[in-house]
């Protein structure tokens, strides 16, 4: 299939996917509408995050892609004005359910941010803060999760001797993968990145996209980006927002390719946004 991107952004082939079995949702939205005040923001949204996979969210500025993945994790309710009608599902259960607290949504959703967000604190006590929120005391314990986290993000080989300094000390992307890391220590089962690389250079970017494509052995990802080459690059499926709706939800090769919208045509060769 020939992509409409340019020939080194083009998604490399992926038979393998012909042949796998049907993967479980682990989000699913239907019929998601989303309020800021008397703004709507989001239009009967039905989208799924398939297990093990990463999800790219793509679309022009103000279409809606940071309002949906911080509805997966109710952050968004966090502004009061934000009325929310539809379901959304985390593993077959709705996350608006008495019986879902939202503190254990958080524990299975891991989130990172636009800019790298470190806590004023050691590398090693950025890793630590969760897994010690969640009681875990023991300091060999805590040493290992430190480790194993580090390791996860790919950035312990270039922190291992300055775990004691303070994470400001880091490069830009150093503490985005920090926040990766920080992320991991609470063994979440799904982590949502909304735009995780537009503040770095071109070279943490290729770290934290190869970091993306080695987690999704263990995670279910999905990803905000403006950047259409890294949504060909990383993800399996893309998800194409406007004006608040989901234009198209493919396999990226197929987006890429064969989109079935005109519209999604238009955003991937440069026509708008
Ligand atoms: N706190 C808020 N109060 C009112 N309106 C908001 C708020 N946050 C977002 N919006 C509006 O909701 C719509 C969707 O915004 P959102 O930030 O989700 O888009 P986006 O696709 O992530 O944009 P960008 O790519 O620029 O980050 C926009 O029209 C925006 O102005």
């Amino acid at each position: 299939m020939t992509s409409l991107l340019k020939k080194e952004a083009q998604p490399k082939n992926r038979p393998e996917e012909e042949h796998e079995p049907a993967k479980e949702a682990v989000f699913r939205t239907e019929g998601l509408n989303l309020w800021y005040g008397k703004k709507q923001a989001l239009f009967s949204v039905d989208l799924e995050q398939k297990e093990k996979e990463v999800t790219a969210v793509i679309g022009p500025s103000g279409c809606g892609k940071s309002t949906y993945i911080k509805a997966l994790n109710r952050m968004v309710e966090m502004n009061p004005e934000v009325k929310i009608t539809g379901r959304i599902s985390y593993r077959g259960e709705d996350i608006h359910s008495r019986r879902f607290p939202v503190e254990e949504l958080r524990t299975r959703v891991g989130m990172v941010f636009q800019k790298p967000n470190p806590f004023p604190k050691s590398v090693f006590e950025n890793v630590a803060y969760g897994p010690k929120i969640h009681g875990i005391r023991d300091k060999k314990l805590l040493e290992e999760i430190v480790e194993e986290s580090l390791r996860g993000a790919a950035i312990w080989d270039e922190v291992k001797d300055r775990l004691q300094e303070n994470a400001f000390g880091l490069s830009g992307g150093q503490q985005q993968r920090l926040c990766i890391a920080r992320c991991l220590a609470v063994e979440p089962d799904v982590i949502l990145m909304d735009e995780p690389t537009s503040a770095l250079d071109p070279k943490s970017t290729l770290k934290v996209e190869d970091l993306v494509r080695e987690l999704k052995d263990k995670y279910s990802i999905m990803i905000v980006t403006h950047n259409m080459q890294q949504a060909a690059r990383i993800s399996d499926r893309t998800a194409f927002f406007l004006n608040g709706e989901v234009v198209e939800c493919d396999n990226t090769d197929k987006i890429f390719s064969t989109p079935a919208d005109k519209r999604t045509e238009d955003y991937i060769t440069g026509r708008f946004g």
